[in-house]
């Protein structure tokens, strides 16, 4: 059983700021959000203030990603079962709270060195959401998206998520390296078919992150949201394709910092009653060309 009800945003950092807002408003479609840096990017999906934050910094990775629960018993739930894992929890200030848009949160590192934070409590802005492509971002229960987090410590990741903080298999995915018998394993805490991915790569340096999705209601906006961002000249990591686990109709953009924005629709609604956890052997069913991407940072050692 996990407290855990859905991703509920991410904190990054980035040097250059303007490219991020002319990827994630004038080509994804994101709306403007609200936040305390008179400098950051807060951006909007849905009601949330803040659903991706991108705060000037002097390099580019993540700060945080954060997961919602229900209320303050499911965050302090999650706050004794990762203290009895042996991992040091710390409660934001109210001041780090209200800068976040929510009432109570705790922080603490996973196995990986990524930091999470759970929440409760978001602040809603209820002024319209105005999208680029008119678009509604498929939110809500279902939460903001997925992401895919690397790690050099697969099994003490995989156990942290599953066994601590209760995620549910989601099925996996030899990885298709010379030599390997590593998988990437997907994870879900509410009907979106995966929340989570959490794959092996070579280190786990900044950016810390392989790649954040998010979900539209449309496909004609995700043509469009193409088309900008070939249009604006950023880097496609893969082509449109279609995934075979989640059924996901997705292209992958390279964002400033060395990761991908997976933008898609039409993912699946998994079914809890009846679903089985699944090894698939291909990424998609069609598409999904990966040849012409550049090495995502997570999987280029540094020197
Ligand atoms: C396999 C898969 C199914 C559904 C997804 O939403 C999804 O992101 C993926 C994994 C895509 C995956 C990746 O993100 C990093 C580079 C990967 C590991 C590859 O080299 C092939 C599949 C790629
Ligand atoms: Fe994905």
């Amino acid at each position: 059983m996990t407290h855990l009800r859905s991703l509920g945003y991410l904190r990054v950092q980035s040097t250059d700021l303007d490219r991020w807002r002319e990827l994630t408003i004038d080509s994804l479609g994101f709306a403007e959000g609200t936040g305390p840096d008179p400098d950051g990017l807060y951006l909007r999906m849905d009601e949330r203030t803040q659903r991706l934050a991108v705060l000037p910094g002097d390099s580019d990775r993540v700060l945080a990603v954060g997961w919602e629960v229900r209320d303050q018993f499911a965050l302090s739930a999650v706050a004794r079962d990762v203290e009895a894992s042996g991992r040091g929890v710390k409660w934001l200030t109210p001041g780090e709270c209200a800068d976040l848009g929510v009432e109570e949160a705790i922080a603490f590192d996973d196995p990986a060195g990524t930091r999470v934070e759970v929440f409760f409590g978001p602040v809603l802005d209820h002024d319209p959401v105005r999208t680029r492509w008119a678009q509604t971002f498929r939110t809500g229960a279902e939460g903001l998206g997925h992401v895919v987090l690397p790690t050099t410590a697969q099994d003490e990741t995989v156990a942290f998520y599953t066994d601590v903080l209760g995620f549910l298999p989601r099925g996996a995915m030899r990885l298709q390296r010379p030599g390997s018998t590593k998988r990437i394993r997907f994870f879900g805490i509410n009907r979106r078919h995966h929340s989570l991915a959490i794959c092996p790569a070579p280190h786990d340096e900044p950016p810390g992150l392989v790649h954040l999705m998010v979900e539209v209601d449309e496909l004609d906006a995700v043509g469009r949201a193409l088309d900008e961002v070939r249009r604006r000249g950023f880097s496609l990591s893969s082509t449109l394709g279609r995934h075979t686990n989640d059924k996901m109709l997705s292209f992958y953009v390279r964002a400033p910092g060395g990761w991908d924005i997976e933008y898609g629709c039409d993912g699946l609604l998994v079914d809890e009653e009846s679903y089985t956890a699944e090894e698939i052997t291909a990424d998609s069913y069609w598409g999904h060309d990966w040849s012409g991407a550049e090495p995502l940072a997570a999987f280029t050692p540094q020197p």
